[in-house]
């Protein structure tokens, strides 16, 4: 895989956090990683190894200390915050274990933020693109509800719908059923699977339950900062 055709690709990608001058810790020791378009990629690895700040470092939310990382072909290692903010907004949806969705919005209104932009009013093609991704999440019947209001099954396909609004080609999901009951976890679950399909959106699952690992097309494993 070229690094144009790789939706992600990171080259021997290294984190080290200050801890309380002078104390630096390397966190990630050198990731090296390809996703193809439309590959479902799961995380897995015992907690405090680093998935979550492997996930950031992608999702272009913070910065290698080393290496190279490239996005939808985009090396991003020399682009400045204002560009890293926009590619990440054209490239890539987040869904993260906490839906962090506008409670006393509804459920269509949340969906249609991310596509707010700069100037920030709504029109109507927005409006229906955002019906339209509330449809196939399953939630019609909830569509003007207040997001606060759903269960956490249903915030987590609102905030599906919302990660998809701009038609990323990359969906990071950081244990995203970590905190739903089996049936609903499964249910997002599929969702996902569902819109990789249907969409060839390339998706970065972490999660701690190995039964949905197998159902990705892959499985990497972050033990003590590296790629096993
Ligand atoms: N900003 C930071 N400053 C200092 N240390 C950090 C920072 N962010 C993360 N760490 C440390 O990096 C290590 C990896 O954390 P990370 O959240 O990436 O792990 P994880 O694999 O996602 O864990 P979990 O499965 O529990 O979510 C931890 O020891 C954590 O304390």
């Amino acid at each position: 895989m070229t690094e144009r055709e790789a939706v992600v690709r990171l080259q021997q990608v290294r984190k080290s956090f200050n801890v309380g001058e002078p104390t630096e810790v390397e966190i990630l020791h050198g990731i090296d990683l390809a996703l193809a378009p439309g590959e479902f990629c799961a995380v897995m690895g015992p907690s405090g190894s680093g998935k979550s700040t492997l996930l950031n470092i992608v999702g272009l939310l913070d910065r290698p200390s080393s290496g190279q990382l490239s996005i939808a072909g985009e090396e991003t290692t020399q682009l400045d915050d204002q560009a890293l903010t926009r590619l990440r907004g054209r490239s890539i949806g987040f869904v993260f274990q906490y839906h962090h969705l506008l409670g006393a919005f509804s459920a269509l209104e949340n969906v249609m933020l991310p596509m707010l932009g700069l100037n920030g009013f709504p029109n109507a093609a927005m409006r229906e693109r955002a019906e339209s991704l509330i449809d196939s999440v399953g939630l019609t019947r909830w569509r003007d509800a207040p997001a606060g209001r759903l269960s956490g099954g249903q915030q987590q396909r609102v905030a599906v719908a919302r990660a998809l609004a701009m038609q990323p080609a990359l969906l990071l999901a950081d244990e995203p059923t970590g905190n739903l009951d089996t049936k609903s976890a499964d249910a997002v679950f599929e969702l996902l699977r569902q819109v990789n399909r249907e969409h060839g959106t390339a998706v970065l699952f972490v999660t701690h339950n190995p039964a949905l690992a197998l159902r990705c097309d892959k499985t990497i494993e972050v033990v003590d900062g590296q790629v096993v």
